[in-house]
């Protein structure tokens, strides 16, 4: 029996441009999906969304893990029991961990001499089937750990302060938002492309300020990019009332995160507002949980 574990993210900047090749900035948080595996007569699938066999609508994303696997490996049976931290369709990469940690075990399991640079690039061909369009950037960062810029595959300095997550308790799937924005650029191309670029530009200007831990000018800037999510559709009002609220406790920046819709806010804080910031979240009717950056990607548990 082997588990395996990977890490969920926030993005610091740039959710949506990063579909069409702009910069990202992503960041690995310590909240992590287990994935253990062992072989037996018939495939199982256990989660918290039920118990399957191959099942391409309950779980797309292990269902395509195992079929993708069987290309490495011969199995025909395998239990897999998916044990995670993270909320699921919330804009924490649940689905990249969940496929992270699923390959990682697979390859454990059954010797099949996959490195980390495989195990992205696997990763990313599942999302990209299950999302209908995705960045690599999730599951990137999810087998990488630290905070990377993409389309670089650049690792930049560790976060170093608390990172606080607020969750508006509402599923939003990001196959959906990822194509509401495809929509609306193919309407508006004239007005949404500039928009998804200076979202890349923003990433671009910010590496160096997050090399240099500048967490205010970070801040200014993620709430800009913030602004510009909202733009674009992604945002909303509860989301909308939870930036405000870290902002308005001394969050030094708040910002959707992730594909947006409902799912989840994140903001940076510093050692003294953070658990101030997190009340404020909780006092909104949404629920906060204190996080930090993680330098640990996809890892072998037992
Ligand atoms: N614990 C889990 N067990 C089984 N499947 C999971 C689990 N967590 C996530 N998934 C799969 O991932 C899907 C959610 O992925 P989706 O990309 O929509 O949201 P997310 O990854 O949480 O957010 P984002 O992509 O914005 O970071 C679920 O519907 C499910 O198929
Ligand atoms: C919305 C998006 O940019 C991030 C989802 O976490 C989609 C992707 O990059 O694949
Ligand atoms: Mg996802």
């Amino acid at each position: 029996m082997i588990t395996c574990s990977a890490p969920g993210k926030i993005y610091l900047f740039g959710e949506h441009a990063v579909v069409y090749g702009h910069s990202a900035i992503c960041c690995a948080i310590d909240i992590r999906t287990r994935v253990q595996v062992e072989k037996c007569d018939s495939i199982v699938i256990e989660s918290v969304l039920g118990r399957t066999g191959i099942d391409h609508d309950i779980h797309p994303y292990v269902s395509r893990v195992i079929e993708k696997m069987q290309e490495h490996a011969e199995f025909k049976g395998l239990r897999v029991r998916v044990d995670s931290k993270l909320p699921v369709g919330s804009g924490l990469g649940s689905s990249a961990a969940v496929t992270v940690a699923g390959i990682q075990a697979l390859n454990h399991l059954f010797g099949c001499g996959l490195q980390l640079e495989d195990i992205a690039r696997i990763g990313h061909s599942i999302e990209k089937e299950v999302q209908g369009n995705a960045s690599p950037t999730d599951t990137y960062v999810s087998t990488m750990g630290g905070v990377v810029m993409i389309p670089q595959r650049r690792k930049l300095q560790a976060l170093d302060c608390p990172i606080v997550i607020g969750n508006t308790g509402r599923f939003s799937s990001t196959r959906e938002l990822v194509a509401n924005v495809a929509k609306l650029k193919g309407e508006f191309p004239e007005i949404i492309d500039p928009i998804l670029e200076d979202i890349g530009s923003m990433s671009a200007i910010a590496e160096e300020y997050v090399n240099r831990k500048d967490y205010l000018t970070i801040g200014r800037l993620m709430n800009v990019n913030h602004g510009l999510l909202d733009a674009i559709g992604v945002g909303g009002p509860e989301l909308s009332a939870l930036v405000y609220a870290a902002r308005n406790s001394g969050a030094t920046a708040a910002k959707i995160t992730g594909a947006g819709g409902g799912g989840c806010m994140v903001a940076l804080a510093d050692e003294n507002s953070a658990q101030r910031i997190a009340k404020a979240i909780r006092d909104t009717g949404a629920e906060a949980l204190i996080t930090r950056n993680t330098g640990e990607g996809v890892r072998l548990e037992s």
